[in-house]
């Protein structure tokens, strides 16, 4: 009989868990889940263990649970299973990402009611994520109340910014009432400065700019482990081209879809959260293989993904350079989370526009992975390391978790 721990990630069409087996005082991953497809006619669920071997599949075939309400009814099936695979071993903490926390939670709590009430109240700000993580609390609050569940903020790693970085030129009462910059992809940042800090590498005191780049992207400026600015604000929408996010555009957009196109404020939504970024640009995929494979193959869309790639790295080099501003020049450069850590092309393209800025960096190292690609005579140093958001929620359960 071994103690282990549960670590939850809700996204708002899918839902990623790891679990974590304590052997030799050291806890290791023993099962990785994906429950992808929530809300569409393809709901499927894939646990391997940590040889990437299968240990379950399924698919549903009942129409009633191609519906996004089906979500909690997908979630029970998906906890029965890793219920009955625990056999003698014990959960004694469980870490769910919780993208917002609001003004009030800038470190991990621990889950209770009143807790759970005021993740709750800030739905508004973040209609597609907050009621995932929600639904997963629920559902684990009423199997198991006994087990010590604790909400990790994308938000906290943020709550160091300096005022004006947290402000919109808004009315003053908007940012009283909450309409403030908070910034996301705490969690990823926060792996990153500690394994910088671990490699005893002169970026963990010095100032550099991280790159999230995965389905929600993102970038920061940290200087001495701390965040100074960030591109996404009041919500995951804001700052850079996503898979399916507009990104930053012109507040009056949306007052001309709602006024001249009449349109609701649920279609809007859909639009610049779900029909935008890549997805909407390209018409092709939100996916940035798909976008490159396209390219690279002269489809019959190559010059829309082609404006779809053009855009994204338009955008994400001048945040780069607007967070270089900020920190009045930077040490570093690293890149992260899916496309960041596997697409050489990108990070090529990325640092050849970083030129003027002092970037050199060895092309073949960038191919095979490594990751420190600058050259020793580049003056920002330039690297790819691989997040771990789930280790992160991991270290802060086992300081709440019931032993
Ligand atoms: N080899 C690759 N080349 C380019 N992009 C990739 C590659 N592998 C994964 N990606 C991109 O990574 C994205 C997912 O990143 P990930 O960090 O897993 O996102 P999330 O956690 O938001 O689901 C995919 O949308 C895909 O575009
Ligand atoms: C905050 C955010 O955008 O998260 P994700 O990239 O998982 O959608
Ligand atoms: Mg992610």
């Amino acid at each position: 009989m071994a103690d282990s721990i549960l670590i939850i990630n809700a996204g708002s069409s899918s839902l990623k868990f790891s679990l974590y087996r304590e052997t030799a005082n050291e806890f290791i991953t023993s099962a990785n889940g994906l429950l992808e497809g929530i809300g569409t006619k393809k709901p499927h669920l894939i646990i391997k263990n940590n040889k990437k071997e299968v240990l379950f599949e399924k698919n549903w075939t009942d129409p009633e649970l191609f519906k996004a309400s089906a979500r909690d009814a997908l979630f029970d099936e998906t906890i029965e299973w890793l219920f009955g695979h625990l056999g003698d071993d014990k959960i004694v903490g469980i870490g769910h990402r919780v993208v917002h926390g609001g003004s009030e939670y800038s470190a991990p709590a621990l889950v209770n009611e009143k807790v759970y009430e005021d993740l709750k109240a800030l739905t508004p700000f973040v209609p597609l994520h907050q009621p995932a993580s929600l639904s997963a609390m629920r559902v684990m609050l009423d199997k198991s109340p006994d087990i010590a569940q604790v909400a990790c903020f994308d938000t906290a790693f943020h709550s160091t910014m300096p005022d004006y970085a947290k402000r919109f030129a808004l009315p003053r009462k908007y940012f009283d009432k909450g309409v403030r910059r908070y910034g996301f992809h705490g969690l990823s940042y926060q792996y990153i400065v500690q394994h910088l800090q671990e490699e005893k590498s002169p970026l963990a005191t010095g100032k550099l700019v991280v790159a999230h780049l995965g389905n929600g992207a993102s970038v920061t400026a940290i200087e001495n482990g701390k965040c100074v600015d960030t591109s996404m604000s009041f919500t995951p929408l804001d700052g850079l081209v996503m898979g399916t996010r507009t990104g930053h555009i012109d507040a009056a957009i949306i007052l001309y879809m709602l006024q001249e196109e009449k349109l609701s404020p649920d279609e809007i939504e859909n639009v610049i959260w779900k029909k935008s970024g890549l997805l909407g640009i390209s018409d092709i995929s939100s996916d940035m293989r798909d976008i490159m494979s396209e390219i690279n193959t002269n489809g019959a869309k190559r010059e829309n993904a082609k404006q779809a790639l053009d855009l994204f790295i338009y955008r994400l080099v001048g945040e780069i350079g607007r967070l270089s501003a900020s920190l009045q020049g930077i040490d570093g450069l690293v890149f992260t989370a899916g496309i960041g850590e596997h697409s050489p092309e990108l990070r090529s393209e990325v640092c050849k526009a970083l030129e003027w800025l002092g970037v050199r960096f060895n092309e073949e190292a960038n191919k095979a992975g490594k990751q420190l690609f600058s050259t020793p005579e580049s003056k920002i140093l330039v690297q790819t390391i691989p997040t771990n958001e789930e280790l992160i929620m991991l270290q802060e359960v086992l300081k709440f978790a019931k032993k």
